[in-house]
């Protein structure tokens, strides 16, 4: 779907207010200022496009800020125009919306550029001055130059006073954020402790589909002695993406620990999440993961994975502890498979 308005139709006066929101919520959100980036964060500050906004706020609330991917994602759903996006992802759309925030950020020097310009021209004028009308006419033009410059000047120290106010105090909120220490700083996902908040929030309205996986990469100390610990963490982060991209939306992600993953499935039955996980193990088996930094091919990855579904009044402790047993089984029974109860 196309953005009604792409980005690069507003004015500069909007798109300054807009780049003004949406700068101090990326610092606040550690987002990279890739183009893609500012796409989503421009049109998220716009508020136009409510179901844009909508799956970042969902992300934002299950991951703690948006991870690159997602905004590609994003970004070429909803504000790539559709003839761009089938003729070429990459393509005159990226370069034009690049170009346009050059634009924005640049305006400021392109005047003075100009008013210096001016002022040389001026100069060479003035040395072969005979004409006193054109001495008049000189003033008018550099009285006008040094008002553009200026007008151009005040409105970007407003715009960057406003954003460091701003990003002051967002920096203070970010550093709450933090504090409460629920997100993986790894992968962006959930941790640990945010695994068990969602858990323990959502057992009181589950019935008896709300399911569990636990899943765990296969060997990573294996993983680790073979290609380094460097790798084995770009592992992590690969296999991070790969389970958020393959997981339906209403699902919950957390990275526990090491290569261990845990996903909440609500309403959703065992068979159901059985196959999911299946097709989980599948995506995963079926990768020929490269090295990012050095292109070198890994060996094969696997993942094993525990499922449980809540049986009547269970703890949240019990059905960790289930999925573990089935994770274990998992593992001792050649891993790269899934086990769960009959
Ligand atoms: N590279 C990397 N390794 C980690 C990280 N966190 C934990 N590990 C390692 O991951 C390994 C996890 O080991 P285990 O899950 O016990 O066992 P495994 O080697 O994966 O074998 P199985 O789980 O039995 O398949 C340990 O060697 C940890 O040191 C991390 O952030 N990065």
């Amino acid at each position: 779907m196309a953005a009604e308005v792409p980005m690069f139709q507003h004015n500069i006066k909007q798109a300054n207010q807009l780049m003004r929101s949406a700068i101090p919520l990326m610092v606040k959100l550690d987002i990279p200022p890739t183009p893609y980036n500012y796409g989503i964060w421009y049109e998220y500050a716009s508020n136009r496009n409510p179901k844009l906004n909508q799956v970042v706020d969902r992300a934002l609330r299950r991951f703690g800020s948006l991870p690159a991917f997602v905004s590609r994602e994003l970004f070429h759903e909803f504000l790539l125009p559709e003839e761009f996006q089938q003729a070429d992802h990459q393509g005159a759309a990226l370069k034009n919306l690049t170009t346009n925030l050059e634009t924005y950020t640049t305006q400021v020097s392109s005047e003075l550029q100009k008013l210096s310009n001016t002022l040389k021209r001026s100069k060479e004028v003035l040395t072969n001055l005979d004409d006193p009308k054109q001495l008049e006419r000189l003033a008018l033009i550099l009285e006008q130059g040094a008002f553009k410059a200026n007008q151009a000047i005040e409105h970007f120290s407003q715009s960057l006073q406003a954003a460091q106010e701003e990003l002051a105090s967002l920096r203070s909120e970010l550093s709450n954020v933090k504090k409460n220490g629920e997100l993986d700083a790894m992968t962006l996902l959930a941790n640990e402790k945010g695994f068990e908040r969602a858990l323990f929030s959502l057992l009181p309205h589950a019935e008896d589909d709300l399911t569990l996986l636990l899943i765990d990469i296969d060997d990573l100390s294996g993983i680790n002695q073979e290609y380094g610990n460097k790798v084995g963490t770009s592992l992590i982060r690969y296999i991070a993406k790969l389970l958020l991209s393959h997981l339906p939306e209403q699902s919950f992600l957390a990275r526990l620990n090491g290569g261990r993953f845990a996903v909440l499935l609500d309403e959703t039955e065992l068979s159901i999440a059985a196959q999911l996980a299946e097709s989980l193990r599948q995506e995963v088996a079926a990768q020929k993961i490269r090295y990012k930094n050095t292109k070198m091919l890994l060996r094969p990855v696997t993942i094993s994975i525990g499922v449980a579904t809540l049986f009547g009044d269970e703890s949240p402790t019990e059905l960790v502890e289930r999925a573990q047993h089935y994770l274990l089984y998992a593992k001792h029974s050649g891993k790269n498979r899934i086990a769960h109860h009959e």
